[in-house]
This record gives structure tokens, sequence and C-alpha cells, in this order.
């Protein structure tokens, strides 16, 4: 079971002298091994919807429910890629990607195994043994999602993961996060701010909006899987894209 279902959450922060809404009243229900990504300005609170799933944060309204269960914290079957990930300084690439998996009992013959697997599918096998310090941004970012794909989690929870890579990195990592996810059936959230990747890879498309943030469509894309790169160039792939990114971007309040 890993089904989410987000209801009425409402999120207010504290500030000096007045509350700010982040989230207001919001709803969804995402299925078991569904795909869905959630687009939006700045400021719309994307970041703290996944953070109320993830269990990093509470909603001060409502409730988020993971399997059922209402999210009391992390846990396992959820694994978080942000865009700024915190590697361990102190540890190779190798010793980070294992990491999670000695945590999670893994044995050690095993841990190698997957280490492995998950530092050559994200084009890290040279740098392997590597410090973080040593290496660039993109490889950081590499890094972490090796870590995370490598526990297997039933959910994942990504936070603009491929923002900061090259483009071809970038659409191999897409490319793949696919094929796992195909394979694997497990449920996604993904938040980006580029309407192209979240057509290009998601089932559904969730357009949020911001002051207060809220969710103002919910674009269905119904392109077949697996999505090619033809597919990309299409006219049913460029209407959707259309429809996605003037929800975003003709919302009121925001010129752009
Ligand atoms: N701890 C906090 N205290 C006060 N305000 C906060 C806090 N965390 C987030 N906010 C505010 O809540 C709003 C939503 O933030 P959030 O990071 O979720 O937006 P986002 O849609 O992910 O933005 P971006 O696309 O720029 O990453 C922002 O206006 C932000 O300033």
């Amino acid at each position: 079971m890993s089904g989410i279902a987000i209801r009425n959450v409402g999120k207010v922060f504290p500030l000096k002298d007045r509350e700010f809404t982040a989230l207001d009243n919001v709803s969804l229900d995402v299925a078991d091994s569904e795909f869905v990504a959630i687009v939006g300005p700045s400021g719309c609170g994307k970041s703290t919807l996944l953070n109320i799933v993830a269990g990093l944060e509470f909603p001060t309204s409502g409730e988020a429910l993971v399997g059922g269960a209402p999210v009391t914290g992390p846990g396992p079957d959820r694994g978080v890629i942000f865009q700024q990930f915190a590697l361990f300084p102190w540890l190779s690439v190798r010793k980070n990607v294992e990491f999670g998996l000695r945590t999670a009992g893994v044995p050690r013959a095993e841990r190698k195994r997957r280490a492995e697997h998950f530092i050559e599918l994200v084009g890290l096998s040279q740098f392997a043994d590597a410090l973080p310090k040593t290496l660039s941004g993109g490889m950081k970012q590499r890094c972490a999602i090796a870590r995370a794909y490598a526990v297997d989690p039933k959910i994942l929870l990504m936070d603009e993961p491929f923002g900061a890579l090259d483009s071809l990195t970038r659409v191999r990592l897409q490319e793949q996060l696919l094929r796992t996810w195909s394979s694997d059936q497990r449920t996604v959230v993904f938040v980006t701010h580029d309407v192209d990747e979240a057509v290009y890879l998601a089932g559904r498309v969730v357009v949020m909006a911001a002051n207060p943030g809220r969710i103002v469509e919910v674009v269905d894309v119904g392109l077949p899987y697996p999505r090619t790169e033809e597919g990309r160039l299409g006219p049913e792939f460029a209407a959707l894209r259309n429809r996605v990114w003037s929800a975003v971007h003709h919302q009121k309040g925001n010129p752009s």
C-alpha cells in the first residue's frame, strides 16, 4: 500500500508580525504506483507539500496519509530526493550510497552490489571512491539520486531532483526514472519548474498557484508509457504542454 492521501491540508508559518499561509486547503489523492508531477510558480508551496508527505513538516490543519496511515515522521517507505541534497562530506560516493542500505540492515555483500549498480547507473563509477567536495554540483546530485534509488523505497518524493543537471544527464535520468518506475511499480511525486519535464514523466500534472498556495488544476496527461523522444516532439505532447504552461503562467496576480 503506497497510495498517498492529502486531506484539506493547510500550512501557516508564523512570521515576526503576521502569519503566512503557505498552503490553503490542499487535497490530492495519489494512487498506488501513480506518477504525479507538481508544477507552479516559485513560492506556491510545492516543497512544503512534499515535506509534509515526507514527514519533515507537519500541517497546521488537515492531514496527510500514506498507505492509509497518518504521516507522523519520515520512514523507509518514502525516499526523498531534494535539489540540494546533503551528502556526508566525510564519506566517499560509494559509502554515501551504501549508508542508507546499512541503516536498512542490508547485508554487506548485497550493499556493495547494489551500490555498484546504482553508482554505474548515474555514471559515477570512476568517482566511486571520491569525496563529495571533489565532485561538481551535478555529480553530487547524481550521487544523492543513487543513494535514494538504492534503498528501493515504495514511494519516491522528488523535489526538483534534476534541476541542476546538464540537459544530457537530465534526459538520461528522466528515462531511467521512468524505467524503474514502470518495472518496480513505485509511487512517485515529482516537483519541478519544468513543464516539459512534468508532462514527459507524469500521468497527472498538478498545477499550483501562490498566495495562498493551492491546487488550481489537475491535468490528465493520458499519453501511453513507455514515453519516447518522438512522442515528446508530437502534437499531443505539445497540446498538453501548452495547457499546463497556460495554467502555470496565466494565474491571477502572476504577470509572467
Ligand atoms: N519555515 C518557513 N517559515 C516561513 N515561511 C516559509 C517557511 N518555509 C516556507 N515558507 C514560505 O512558504 C512559501 C512556500 O514555500 P515552498 O518552498 O514550499 O515553495 P515552492 O513552491 O517549493 O517554491 P520554489 O519553487 O521557489 O522552490 C514561500 O513563500 C516560503 O517563503
